[in-house]
């Protein structure tokens, strides 16, 4: 990730310290203490509600963390636009083929905040999993100059599994694992309860193991570790779901692009952003061509 800019950061005053600390002024770790921040309040939310109502619970979280991100954003970043899952104008409603929408700021703004307050929200109310995750990427005009992405940092926490990874201090590329090095089994990992049509024949004809798991953040972050090979979504998703983790994976070095092969955009007119693909890189050009059998013709 090129540049860390810290334009519109408000200078730290001493009350900050009596408030329990500044955040850290460089964009992208500022993002990882704000996403970590929203993981805390979660883990809070989640032990005091306990599971006996998940649809409660899930609405707790969702909310609690939004107002976090949202009051931190405003308070630290006050001259930023934000894109929020929980904002009430974040998704589009077309009407008549048009989208039916106030144009928000965020499509004149030079910096914009792409969060997702909790993301793999059904698993977040499931008692005992760990695969749910704070989202918190930052879209800048500056960063369309060097990558088609736009993304200039992001952070996703993931405070049940007690890691976060950020591009303040990108993971390590992902070592081949031997099973990929002598053609053995690649592992495909794929949402619990929505993975795309095609998964399950992409498996076969790629000899592939599918492993499903929740959130796009932790699937991502699963490719970064190595414990999946690669990440393949289609169906439908927004930008808040991906924008954080694939700015980490391209940190990383890794591939990630809509499972046609074009790049990711952020900062759309429509936060639709329905596939995508997270891998190595020497396995892209043959998930992409495995994947492109399954594409409507053009
Ligand atoms: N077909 C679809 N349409 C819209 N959103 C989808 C989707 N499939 C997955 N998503 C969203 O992508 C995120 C990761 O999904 P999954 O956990 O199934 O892999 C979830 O975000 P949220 O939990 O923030 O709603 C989920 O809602
Ligand atoms: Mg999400």
């Amino acid at each position: 990730m090129g540049e860390q800019t810290q334009a519109s950061a408000r200078v730290a005053t001493p009350r900050d310290g009596v408030e329990g600390g500044a955040p850290p002024v460089i964009d992208a770790a500022f993002a990882r203490w704000l996403a970590e921040r929203a993981g805390q309040e979660l883990l809070r939310v989640r032990a005091e509600m306990g599971h006996a109502d998940g649809k409660a619970l899930k609405k707790a979280g969702d909310k609690a963390a939004h107002d976090l991100l949202r009051a931190e954003l405003a308070r630290w970043r006050p001259a930023d636009a934000v894109l929020s899952e929980e904002d009430e104008h974040a998704q589009v409603v077309w009407r008549e083929g048009e989208p039916d929408m106030v144009r928000p700021d965020r499509l004149s703004a030079s910096r914009v905040w792409i969060v997702d307050p909790l993301d793999g929200t059904r698993e977040f109310s499931e008692e005992g999993r760990t695969d749910w995750a704070v989202h918190v990427a930052l879209w800048t005009a500056d960063a369309c100059k060097s990558h088609a992405s736009c993304l200039a940092a992001g952070a996703v926490a993931m405070p049940a599994r007690h890691r976060t990874i950020a591009t303040d201090n990108p993971p390590a590329y992902p070592p081949m694992p031997l099973e990929s090095a002598t053609g053995g089994a690649i592992r495909i990992a794929a949402s619990r309860t929505r993975p795309p049509a095609f998964v399950t024949a992409l498996a076969e004809e790629l000899g592939a193991e599918l492993v499903p798991m929740g959130s796009a953040g932790v699937k991502i972050a699963a490719v970064i570790s190595g414990e999946a090979d690669a990440y393949v979504h289609a169906g439908g998703q927004f930008e808040w779901d991906s924008a954080a983790p694939v700015a980490v994976a391209l940190a990383t070095g890794l591939h990630a692009s809509r499972i046609d092969g074009s790049p990711l955009s952020y900062n759309q007119a429509d936060p639709k952003l329905p596939d995508l693909v997270v891998c190595r890189k020497d396995l892209a050009p043959r998930l992409l061509a495995a994947i492109s059998k399954h594409l409507p013709p053009q």
